[in-house]
């Protein structure tokens, strides 16, 4: 399914993609509610049956005890049928959410990681990271239960169908005041559609606010202690969340509105054909009290069928807003991307399929690095001046390489584009003197590993931590271990590699972060080794004994580029790259570099 972005499909053709994701799950679903929600069709006809027995009108005259019998009986089918269809629903719903959410994620993934998102309106408004759990949650529920609600749709037009089909047989004028109700709850859905979705979408952008503030308190916390900031904080919490809960009020009195417009609707439509059946009886038609009873009867289906179909309209509408909020995190990816059809080995009454085996980074010729040169490497920051211009790097193999400058001259912002976490404006890359597409995907183990200066840690145990899928020996994890100059800090860990480090290493300390994550490169002994300032959290004792370590390390040959500011670092590199704004100030060995005096400080 790959199309150009500007070829938006229309709502219908991705939910209905997705119904087809699991066709049959879909197909027993609706089978269930045609049968749920149609029975209450049959009880209609028993009504009339028994009026018209009164009444002596009756053609088959049942007993009043068969009439309660079968009554009862349909009654218990039905519960039967509707515990079933919830089941059915839940898994249908569970599947396409998951779905959703899994190729939202996947598509995160496969952009470059340290890019800021965009939001909506593509105003360079950027999304935090707490600010896509909105997305996660808000939209994919709104997709999920308009699909749980398609699956439903069948079963309650079947019941309408065939109710109207009786009611034909009887009097077809009548009946064909039953479709007025229609033409005006879709005028009404039409007509609100703008501010429908105004709403909607202020009413999410409110919501993905406050959940992104939520997020970065709890990141900021320690932060907003020191700086006595709690009391701002909290106001600025408060007035948040008061423009949200003004933007939902809005948004459900609309809703609600709409909605009890179209019960109106349909209740003054019943009204209607109440009044024109019972002047037709009156003027002597052949109408029998039986079908009178029968019209009021199925009058209450067609009547929330009529409600039910305004908010399924409304539904869709409010789901083709999630749509086109989702898609503005796809970037350059078709929407199709999102509702893509992909395995996702849900368990199923308690069965859990077998998962598919991690791919492990395997070494080849190609993996092999021998010499990376980069030439111009330029990025700027949307909407700025910063950034790096025309940077030229080459690194041989097994060599140090150590980046330096003052504060915000660019290491880190060169490092990320080298490895394609930032979309490079101009330059090449060339590994082994091939050149390679910038893609976040290239520099991984076996060929590259890097470690940023805060480092991304899993809420799990260490053990997982390191290993993230990899399969490796315990003497290879120990060695790791090691190298990192953590196996003293394991030592004093009670449940050792099994130990909880909370929310991203949050029971860690700074300097013990950096080091498991230097362990979760180590232990994949790629070729390319890439440190972003271990320095900012580990005292120079513990850095020494790793470089040391490092360097004398025989398992494998790593070529290391560094950014530090550490003298005994620079004293050891083969070649330290001076930045200033962006640019390469000066390059060579320590000894070359003895006029700029920040490096000794
Ligand atoms: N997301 C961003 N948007 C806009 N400007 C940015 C962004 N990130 C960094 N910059 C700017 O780009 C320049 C280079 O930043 P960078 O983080 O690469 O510097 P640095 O040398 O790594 O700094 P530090 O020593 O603090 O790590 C700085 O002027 C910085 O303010």
């Amino acid at each position: 399914m790959v199309a150009a972005k500007s070829q938006k499909p229309p709502t219908w053709a991705l939910l209905w993609h997705m119904m087809l994701y699991q066709p049959r799950l879909c197909a027993i679903d609706s089978i269930i509610w045609v049968f749920g929600m149609g029975l209450p069709i049959v009880p209609g006809l028993l009504i009339r049956e028994f009026f018209d027995t009164l009444t002596g009108n009756a053609p088959l005259r049942f007993s009043p005890w068969t009439i309660i019998i079968l009554l009862l009986a349909i009654g218990f089918i039905r519960i039967a049928m509707i515990v079933l269809g919830r089941f059915t629903n839940t898994q249908l719903r569970f599947a396409v959410s998951s779905l959703l959410r899994r190729n939202l994620l996947d598509s995160l993934f496969s952009q470059p990681g340290a890019q800021p998102l965009f939001a909506l309106d593509n105003t360079n408004k950027t999304v935090s990271r707490g600010e896509v759990i909105s997305f996660f949650r808000d939209d994919v529920e709104q997709i999920e239960e308009t699909i749980a609600w398609i699956g439903s749709l069948p079963g309650y037009g079947l019941i309408v169908l065939g109710s109207v089909v009786v009611l034909l047989s009887i009097n077809v004028q009548i009946t064909l005041f039953v479709f007025l109700p229609l033409i005006g709850i879709a005028a009404v859905v039409q007509y609100a559609e703008t501010r429908l979705k105004q709403y909607r979408q202020a009413s999410y952008q409110a919501t993905q606010h406050v959940t992104g503030l939520i997020s970065d308190l709890f990141t900021a916390i320690g932060t907003i202690k020191v700086t006595g900031a709690q009391h701002d904080v909290l106001n600025h919490f408060r007035t948040m969340n008061e423009h949200r809960r003004q933007t939902m009020l809005r948004d459900r009195v609309l809703t609600a509105m709409l909605e009890s417009v179209f019960q109106n609707i349909g209740s003054l439509g019943t009204g209607g054909i109440l009044l024109l059946a019972s002047q037709s009886m009156s003027a002597g038609s052949a109408l029998t009290v039986g079908d009178f009873a029968l019209f009021v009867y199925y009058l209450s289906f067609i009547t929330s069928f009529l409600d039910y179909f305004g908010r399924f309209m409304l539904l869709c509408k409010q789901s083709q807003v999630s749509f086109d909020r989702l898609a503005t995190l796809l970037r350059d990816a078709p929407i199709q991307t999102l509702v893509a059809h992909h395995r996702l080995y849900l368990s199923v009454l308690g069965r859990q399929p077998t998962l598919p085996p991690i791919k492990q980074p395997k070494r080849n010729q190609n993996s092999h690095l021998h010499e990376l040169t980069a030439f111009n490497l330029t990025y700027r920051y949307p909407g700025t001046d910063r950034g790096i211009h025309g940077i030229n790097l080459k690194l041989v193999r097994g060599s140090l390489t150590v980046i330096t400058g003052r504060i915000g001259s660019g290491k880190t912002t060169l490092l990320r584009v080298l490895l394609g976490l930032l979309p490079m404006e101009a330059g090449a890359i060339y590994w082994n003197g091939s050149k390679i597409d910038p893609s976040p995907h290239f520099f991984i183990p076996p060929r590259s590993a890097y470690t940023p200066q805060v480092p991304q840690l899993l809420s799990t145990t260490l053990g997982e931590n390191l290993r993230l899928g990899l399969t490796v020996e315990e003497d290879q994890l120990k060695q790791a271990i090691a190298l990192a100059a953590f196996e003293q800090d394991l030592a004093t860990m009670p449940e050792a590699l099994d130990t909880q480090i909370g929310a991203n290493g949050m029971r860690l300390s700074g300097g013990q972060v950096q080091r498991v994550a230097a362990t979760r490169m180590f232990v994949r002994q790629p070729e390319l080794l890439v440190f972003d300032d271990l320095s900012s959290a580990l005292d120079v004792e513990t850095e020494k004994i790793l470089w040391k370590r490092l360097f004398a390390a025989t398992a494998w040959t790593p070529t290391c580029l560094v950014v530090s500011h550490r003298p005994t670092l620079l004293q050891r590199a083969e070649r330290i790259i001076v930045l200033e704004d962006g640019r390469v100030q000066a390059e060579g060995k320590w000894d070359d570099l003895q006029d700029f005096s920040f490096l000794n400080t």
